[in-house]
């Protein structure tokens, strides 16, 4: 029988800090058919209180390296007013939605990041999604709105890269959908030449992300964003695409990660 088609949305933080793209998206979204989960980053507004606090932020490779204080930060900016204020808005658009981090019916469980060459913090790696638990709401027509926190066994929250959550969530919700996977951020897709807006490229198979990735044309968040499409292209996801706030939209330019 054919599996029903699950959309996961993964969208940047730089997006959701404008207004005006970011209440266009939502609207999209809310006029998605069928079952759906966002994900959401806030990595900006986390950098920005957290140096309001007198704290610094340290990125490696795209990934924050977070320290006991910046967890701190990261919980309430990310679980607290991102993941709430997009609830509220969901809601006044009459999408039954609920907010969750990895603790919340332990629905992402992770492991604290192996001390390598970079000792990352309170930085998590997924572990187990619990799909049946994120199944009981779909079922329910109640959209799961994660924020990118993930929950050791023993209770540890950690900071977990937004577009790893939603590669991860969608991969293991393959094993009831059929699983799309739409990355927006504030550009139009996967650039060419990072300087041009326009360059986007708009099919990215395994040999050609090996060469960008030798070229050094992809840098920065745009390296976890890809690796994560790899990962879940191999772990089942039927389709992932990468674009702006119009995405959703079918009917801007963008991104397709194919084999
Ligand atoms: N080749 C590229 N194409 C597009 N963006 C790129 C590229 N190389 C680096 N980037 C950077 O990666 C960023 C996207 O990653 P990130 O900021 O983590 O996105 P998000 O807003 O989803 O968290 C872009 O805004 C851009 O600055
Ligand atoms: C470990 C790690 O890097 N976590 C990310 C999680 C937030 C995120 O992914 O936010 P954007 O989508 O806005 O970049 C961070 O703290 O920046």
């Amino acid at each position: 029988m054919k599996k029903e088609v699950l959309k996961v949305v993964k969208i940047g933080g730089k997006l959701i800090e404008d207004e005006v793209k970011f209440a266009e998206f939502l609207n999209d979204f809310v006029a998605l058919e069928g079952p759906k989960i966002l994900v959401h980053g806030g990595g900006n507004l986390a950098t920005e209180i957290a140096g309001k606090l007198g704290y610094k932020t340290q990125m490696f490779e795209g990934r924050r390296i977070t320290d006991a204080d910046s967890i701190k930060v990261i919980t309430m900016v990310y679980g607290g007013f991102i993941n709430k204020n997009i609830v509220a808005k969901l809601q006044a658009l009459q999408n039954n939605a609920i907010g969750l981090s990895g603790a919340d019916g332990m629905s992402i469980v992770s492991k604290k990041r192996p001390l390598k060459e970079v000792d990352f913090g309170f930085v998590g790696d997924v572990e187990k999604v619990n799909s049946e638990f994120i199944n009981s709401l779909l079922k329910q027509n109640i959209t799961p709105v994660f924020s990118a926190i993930s929950c050791t066994a023993e209770g540890l929250l950690l900071n977990t890269n937004g577009d790893s959550v939603a590669a991860e969530i969608a991969k293991a919700m393959s094993s009831i959908f059929e699983t799309e996977l739409y990355f927006c951020f504030e550009k139009k897709g996967v650039l060419a030449d990072a300087e041009n807006d326009d360059s986007v490229i708009d099919k990215i198979n395994k040999e050609k992300y090996q060469q960008l990735l030798e070229e050094k044309v992809i840098s920065d968040g745009m390296l976890p964003k890809l690796h994560n499409c790899f990962q879940a292209l191999e772990g089942g996801v039927k389709n992932i695409f990468l674009g702006d706030f119009r995405l959703l939209k079918n009917e801007s330019v963008y991104t397709k990660i194919s084999n």
